[in-house]
């Protein structure tokens, strides 16, 4: 059927009612833009209707709005199951005359066929989706989760079930995702259908996919999330919110929706409350959601009225990040508001004292789709739009909010050590969100040697000092960035150590391991917070990695290689170049090798099957530059021993560019592979086997991508720390650092690449 059918049933209508017309069509308008229940609708428009043939013809319409959908070829991307045979076409309209099957209700069979809302053809694909998912043996998982089993987590019903049985639909295991093409499509379509106007262009519709993807980028990068345009106050909903929110009857719902709209975000907002955590909360169901979603990388959608583009969400996020969960009023026991302001909360709070894990809460890493499925359409574009709008305007997310029991934004004051290449790249970074951190003072040792520690704050409110000494003298300056080369690092770090400043170090950490255990003494000593700046371990992509490699499927890893080479381009270096300079540590090992070890730290000495057993040999082999003798080709292998039989083999060059394969992580089940650079990577590949060591049968690549460079992770990190009052990292800790400045030195020792004399302030190696 076409749209013209439609308006031909629609100027019979409007002849038939008369004077009526303008307001059947309003109650029609208003119920299609969700401001009306589907209860409300169908008494007002029976006030309407007087006549059997003005019902006729009012389901007539009705069915013909549907019927649209059954005549444009489905853009909803076909899931990997049997295509249906053809179907015959429906031959309802235009109108012709009264239906015999009609009893002249608003309940007729045919209208609650079509008010069913969903074609045959996207009921048989649902019915073969749960149909896959039922196959699924349901086992619940234990209740593993220390944390939660500690603090004995009241686990939530599922439907009157005991949590995990109910089986979700693995949306994640189709493997074709929508192209913008059928995303568009399907949204002209839905529109078409119900009046919905014009529909969104697929540049909005990208762009509300990136806001809400942004939301997702993990819990370790809340304090970066960014709302889309600058908010003048507070979004994030005080606690007392929920009390109103949760007794917001599901009934009154979704027509009473602005209202708890406003309820959420109203304009007077009043100045947000302090949030402290009791015991009896911990027990109490809506924090253990708010742990559970701040804990988690959650994205939260709740498009009851829309299914294609929950589907199409779930989709492009379940290619992005781990885990989606689409909470179900039935599924939670809340209603969709409470659901969305429980998430948005949840994401603002980073609440970390009850981290009960989703199996704690019965809950599964994958789409639950139920009885929406039965509800009629009430297809509401533009809801939908504005939830996720909403949601991503709720996304102004302060540090105040990871830390409960503050009402104060955390900021640290950084400090930067030199105006070099990668220093600036850090500082850029850290303007990405002035709000977490705060760029307090920035110095260069070679340049401005006239400035003084009195140099007002610039426009930028930045401090320009001449000395790096200034730096550390700055009362105000709370973390200090050190972006030298590597063998400066030590005595930079120790100057700012001794002022009583936090050290975020570049890599490689120092010259040597003895520099490097001298300093983290120190730091120690003063109770000072010290982190190497490997910047990968708090990517997204690693995080994700590193979930995936040790959820059990893979199995334990076996040999991995890695590589991080670039074309330096050495013959045209200046000798004092940081990369050909001896006493500046040059060389391929210290400046790219790094990054090798990095991914052989994190996919072995990680994997918790080695037991953080330390490796238990190490070759090393070195090819020098003639130019100045420092290394321009270095490989270096690995094995960890102890609990694992895996092997790493690493390798940089200074003269080259990377292999095509950035690393690899082969598994007993499976290989991961990471997309060069594997400092900065913007996707990985895992294939899983059918059996140890047997074929590919599955193949998942997740890309990311960042905002700003990707330093202000690290950034974030340590400011974390900081404001939790940690002296090192959990993801990147001291032990790490040691491991790889030892594995450094043993390398340099097996090539004979010594620094010369006096460049090592803390022993030599030799
Ligand atoms: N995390 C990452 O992605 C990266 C990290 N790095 C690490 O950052 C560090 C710096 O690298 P990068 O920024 O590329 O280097 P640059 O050469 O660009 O910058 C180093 C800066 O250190 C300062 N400096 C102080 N003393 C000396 C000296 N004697 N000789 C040279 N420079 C001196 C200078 O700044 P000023 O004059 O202002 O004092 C110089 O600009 C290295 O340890 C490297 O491993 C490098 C690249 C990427
Ligand atoms: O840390 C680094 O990452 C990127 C490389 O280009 C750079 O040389 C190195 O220091």
């Amino acid at each position: 059927m076409s749209l013209s059918s439609t308006s031909t049933i629609k100027h019979q209508l409007t002849n038939a009612l008369g004077p009526k017309a303008p307001l059947y069509f309003n109650v029609l308008k208003e119920y299609l833009s969700g401001h009306i229940s589907r209860t409300e609708y169908d008494e007002q428009v029976k006030t309407h209707l007087d006549s059997i043939h003005l019902v006729q013809l009012h389901n007539t319409l009705i069915v013909s709005l549907f019927d649209t959908s059954a005549q444009l070829a489905p853009p909803t991307p076909p899931p990997d199951v049997p295509k249906p045979p053809p179907r015959k076409r429906r031959r309802t309209l235009p109108y012709q005359g009264p239906d015999v099957s009609d009893e002249g209700t608003l309940r007729s069979e045919r209208l609650k066929k079509w008010t069913v809302g969903l074609g045959r053809r996207e009921r048989e694909r649902i019915r073969a989706l749960e149909a896959v998912a039922l196959n699924e043996p349901v086992v619940p998982k234990p209740y593993t989760d220390e944390i939660a089993a500690e603090r004995g987590v009241v686990l939530l019903d599922e439907r009157g079930g005991p949590p995990g049985t109910r089986p979700p639909l693995h949306l994640a295991s189709m493997t074709r995702a929508p192209t913008l093409q059928h995303i568009s499509e399907r949204i002209n379509l839905i529109s078409a259908q119900h009046n919905l106007g014009a529909a969104p262009k697929e540049a909005k519709l990208k762009q509300l996919i990136t806001q809400a993807l942004s939301l997702t980028s993990t819990s370790h990068a809340i304090t970066s999330i960014r709302a889309t345009e600058p908010h003048s106050h507070s979004y994030v909903l005080p606690a007392s919110s929920f009390d109103s929110l949760f007794t917001v009857s599901p009934a009154v719902l979704p027509n009473k929706s602005a209202a708890a709209m406003r309820l959420a975000i109203g304009d007077n907002e009043p100045a947000e409350e302090d949030v402290v955590l009791k015991n009896k909360d911990l027990q109490d169901k809506r924090w253990q959601l708010f742990a559970l979603l701040g804990e988690r990388t959650v994205l939260l959608f709740l498009c009851f009225y829309c299914y294609d583009i929950l589907c199409i969400l779930a989709h492009t996020v379940l290619t992005q990040i781990s885990d989606v969960y689409i909470f179900k009023q039935v599924h939670t026991g809340l209603n969709i508001y409470s659901c969305t302001y429980v998430g948005l909360h949840a994401l603002s709070l980073g609440h970390e004292a009850t981290k009960p894990s989703v199996p704690a809460l019965g809950l599964r890493p994958a789409i639950v789709i139920d009885s929406f499925l039965r509800r009629p359409p009430v297809v509401h574009l533009t809801r939908a739009i504005t939830h996720l709008q909403f949601l991503g305007s709720c996304c102004t997310i302060q540090q105040s909010r990871c830390r409960m029991t503050s009402t104060q934004p955390f900021v640290l004051k950084w400090g930067i050590i030199s105006t070099g290449r990668i220093a600036m790249e850090f500082v850029k970074d850290l303007l990405v969100d002035p709000k977490t951190s705060s760029l307090w003072a920035l110095a260069a040792s070679r340049v401005r040697k006239n400035s003084s520690a009195h140099t007002p704050p610039n426009e930028t409110g930045i401090k320009a000092y001449g000395t790096y000494n200034e730096v550390y003298a700055d009362p105000d300056v709370n973390a200090v960035y050190i972006g030298t080369p590597h063998t400066l690092h030590y005595e930079n770090a120790l100057a700012a150590l001794e002022a009583g400043k936090h050290v975020l170090c570049e890599k490689a950490t120092t010259s040597n391991a003895a520099e490097l255990k001298a300093l983290l003494k120190l730091a120690k000593e003063k109770k000072l917070f010290f982190m190497e700046a490997l910047w990968t371990r708090f990517h997204p992509l690693t995080l994700e990695l590193k979930r995936i490699a040790e959820e059990g499927t893979l199995g334990d890893p076996v040999v991995m290689h890695a590589d991080l080479s670039a074309d330096f381009h050495i013959e045209s270096l200046p000798l004092n170049h940081r990369m050909l300079d001896p006493k500046l540590g040059g060389g391929a090992l210290l400046d790219l090798g790094p990054y090798p070890l990095f991914w052989a730290m994190l996919a072995l000495y990680e994997h918790p099957s080695n037991k953080n057993a330390r490796p238990s040999s190490i070759v090393g082999s070195i090819v020098k530059t003639p130019i100045t003798g420092v290394d321009a080709n270095t490989s270096f292998t690995l094995n960890f021993t102890e609990h694992l039989q895996a092997q790493a083999i690493l390798s940089c060059s200074m003269q080259v560019p990377s292999p095509s394969f950035g690393a690899t992580i082969r598994y007993k089940n499976g290989t991961i592979i990471v997309k060069p650079p594997i400092f900065r990577s913007p996707a990985f590949t895992v294939q899983y086997y059918d059996k140890p060591g047997g074929d590919v049968v599955r193949e998942e690549t997740k890309s990311f991508s960042y905002v700003g460079g990707g330093w202000h992770y690290e950034a974030d990190e340590v400011a974390r720390c900081i404001r939790d009052g940690k002296l090192e990292s959990d993801l990147w800790g001291h032990e790490k650092s040691i491991i790889m400045m030892e594995v450094f030195d043993e390398v340099r020792r097996q090539g004979k690449y010594y620094l010369p004399e006096g460049v090592e302030k803390v022993d030599r190696v030799q």
